[in-house]
């Protein structure tokens, strides 16, 4: 199901009780289990949708591009807020992100079958909000596109460190 593009994906830094997240966490057995790492000044990420992804034969579902795009925007964000600090991701003290805005624009059928490039460009990085914009692809042809803002994981959110 996930495509392993690398073996040093951002959510590899993600402690185990941050690893439930359905669309990036190594620990959810229904996940998407997305892995994100860099390319040069962008970010990319590589996904195949199975048949259960459909939205009409032939083509994938919409929601699923969704999570694509929202997962890889705060992994990116993640990344990109530590390599600002000229820090290793996952370094303590931890720069932990979550979505505060999702946009995404459909731009044409994405066909179902052929793996999905997800790729993330770092538009803005401030103490607590990293702005990434986003786009998904099928082989050369950009099918989807998005802008994620990512706000720091507030308290409330935050699950207790493990006993
Ligand atoms: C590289 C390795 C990394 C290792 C570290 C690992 C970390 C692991 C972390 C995690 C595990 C994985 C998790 C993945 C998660 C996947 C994505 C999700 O599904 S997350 C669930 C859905 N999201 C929520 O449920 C949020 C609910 N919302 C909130 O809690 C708040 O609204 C929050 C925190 C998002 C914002 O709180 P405020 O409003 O108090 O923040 P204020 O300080 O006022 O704003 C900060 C900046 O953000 C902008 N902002 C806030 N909300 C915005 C919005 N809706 N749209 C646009 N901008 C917004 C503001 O304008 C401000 O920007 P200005 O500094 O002025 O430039």
């Amino acid at each position: 199901m996930t495509d392993l593009l690398t073996d040093h994906a951002f959510q590899d830094t993600y402690p185990e009780e941050l690893s439930h997240c359905y669309g990036c966490g190594s620990s959810n057995p229904h996940g998407l289990h997305l892995r994100s790492t860099w390319d040069g000044d962008e970010t990319v990420a590589t996904f195949t949708p199975q048949p259960y992804h459909t939205a009409l034969p032939g083509f994938v579902y919409g929601g699923l591009i969704a999570s694509l795009i929202d997962c890889h925007g705060t992994g990116s964000a993640s990344a990109a807020a530590y390599r600002a600090e000229g820090r290793a991701p996952g370094s303590d003290p931890a720069l932990r992100f979550v979505t505060a805005s999702l946009h995404v624009d459909f731009l044409r059928p994405t066909p179902l079958g052929p793996p999905l490039t997800v790729r993330g460009r770092i538009e803005e990085v401030k103490e607590r909000k990293v702005v990434v914009s986003l786009s998904v692809a099928a082989g050369d042809q950009i099918c989807a596109t998005g802008r994620v803002v990512a706000v720091r994981l507030p308290a409330s959110m935050a699950p207790p460190p493990p006993a």
